[in-house]
């Protein structure tokens, strides 16, 4: 358990992950306060809190979370420090407009982007708790004019900060938009032969319907192993499994570059033959029923199997999907009915 959390793709790297941005993040906020402090003439003990805080504190944070049994707790803990740091900083600047309100916007905004739910709701008494306890034992004023070199002190915390923001969130909607392609593929693709699955060979049979023009011939084949659960009973479901493989390679060799190649599932598979004559899909469906006779598989040798195949042309106008399987299947039916091991159309 502990390993999970702190191994290399383990919850430590919520630390890692923020640690960068804390110390660059803390490290420019520290200069428009610094710039205040001057201007105030603020005392040693406050500028020894901005070092502690803005210097000292992001390394102290990260080992904090890097010791800690749970890191991911650590790291709220510590999130919510910050906000601590944030608000006893803006009594101390005698809360100064332009570089109070970027440290308390900034900091809340950092509680959202962390992805820690409602982190930044509980950031903000810690925000309020640290701004009265810096009154409370380092005194306040209230001189809220900002000057011209306070704003230039804050530009390098807020272009940064802009910086960051937009590189995450890029970041994330570069991975949400793989995450969606991967899912996407997974929907399509039948992982134990790699051929497209039933919705998405629809879809293409569908568009080659759509696809028509007029004195083009489209067929289709509907192939189903003979008797396969036989062979998952005789010789085991590892042997059932290599043989769809291996009849899902065969498929692969007898097709063209525009053909669909389909498991419509179980034992059933299909190929979408487009702008082909009735002749030469018989031919590639023989092609197909001789080298799968000729099929021997290393690990299972006494696997012989054969495959029965139904054929059919597009129907004439209005064509439609399911008109075109129904001809297909009636041909394997037949073809089942023959004796197996045959090409019907
Ligand atoms: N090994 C394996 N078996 C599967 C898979 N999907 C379905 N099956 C099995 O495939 C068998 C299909 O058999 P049936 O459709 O009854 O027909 P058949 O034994 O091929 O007989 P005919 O089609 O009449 O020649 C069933 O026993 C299913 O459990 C799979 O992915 N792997």
């Amino acid at each position: 358990m502990k390993n999970s959390r702190r191994g290399p793709g383990g919850r430590l790297s919520v630390s890692r992950l923020i640690y960068p941005f804390r110390v660059v993040g803390m490290g420019l906020g520290g200069l428009p306060v610094a710039t205040v402090l001057h201007e105030l003439q603020a005392s040693w003990l406050a500028w020894a809190f901005v070092a502690l805080g803005c210097l000292v504190w992001p390394h102290a944070a990260y080992l904090l979370a890097a010791g800690s049994a749970d890191p991911v707790r650590a790291e709220k803990r510590n999130l919510l420090v910050d906000s601590a740091i944030a608000g006893a900083l803006v009594p101390m600047m005698h809360f100064n407009v332009l570089p109070s309100t970027l440290l308390i916007t900034l900091t809340t905004v950092d509680k959202l982007s962390s992805g820690f739910r409602r982190l930044w709701l509980h950031s903000l008494p810690a925000l309020i708790l640290g701004g009265a306890a810096s009154a409370a034992l380092l005194g306040t004023g209230f001189s809220p004019l900002t000057s011209m070199p306070v704003m230039l002190a804050c530009l390098p915390m807020l272009l940064i900060h802009m910086i960051a923001v937009s590189i995450g969130r890029y970041r994330l909607i570069r991975k949400v938009t793989e995450q969606n392609r991967e899912l996407d593929r997974l929907r399509r693709i039948d992982t134990l032969t790699g051929l497209s699955r039933r919705g998405a060979w629809e879809e293409q049979a569908q568009q080659v319907l759509a696809s028509r023009r007029a004195g083009r011939q489209d067929c289709m084949l509907l192939i189903d192993v003979d008797r396969f659960k036989l062979i998952n009973d005789r010789h085991g479901h590892g042997a059932g499994d290599a043989t769809l493989r291996e009849l899902a390679e065969q498929m692969r060799r007898v097709m063209r570059p525009q053909d669909h190649l389909g498991r419509r599932g179980g034992d059933e598979f299909a190929i979408l033959l487009p702008d082909t004559t009735r002749e030469q899909a018989l031919a590639i469906a023989e092609r197909l029923r001789c080298q799968v006779e000729r099929i021997r598989l290393a690990d299972y040798p006494d696997v012989c199997p054969t495959v029965s195949i139904g054929m059919a042309v597009v129907p004439a106008a209005p064509a439609h999907l399911g008109h075109w399987l129904e001809r297909a299947d009636s041909a394997l039916y037949r073809a089942k009915n023959a004796g197996r091991n045959a090409v019907m159309a």
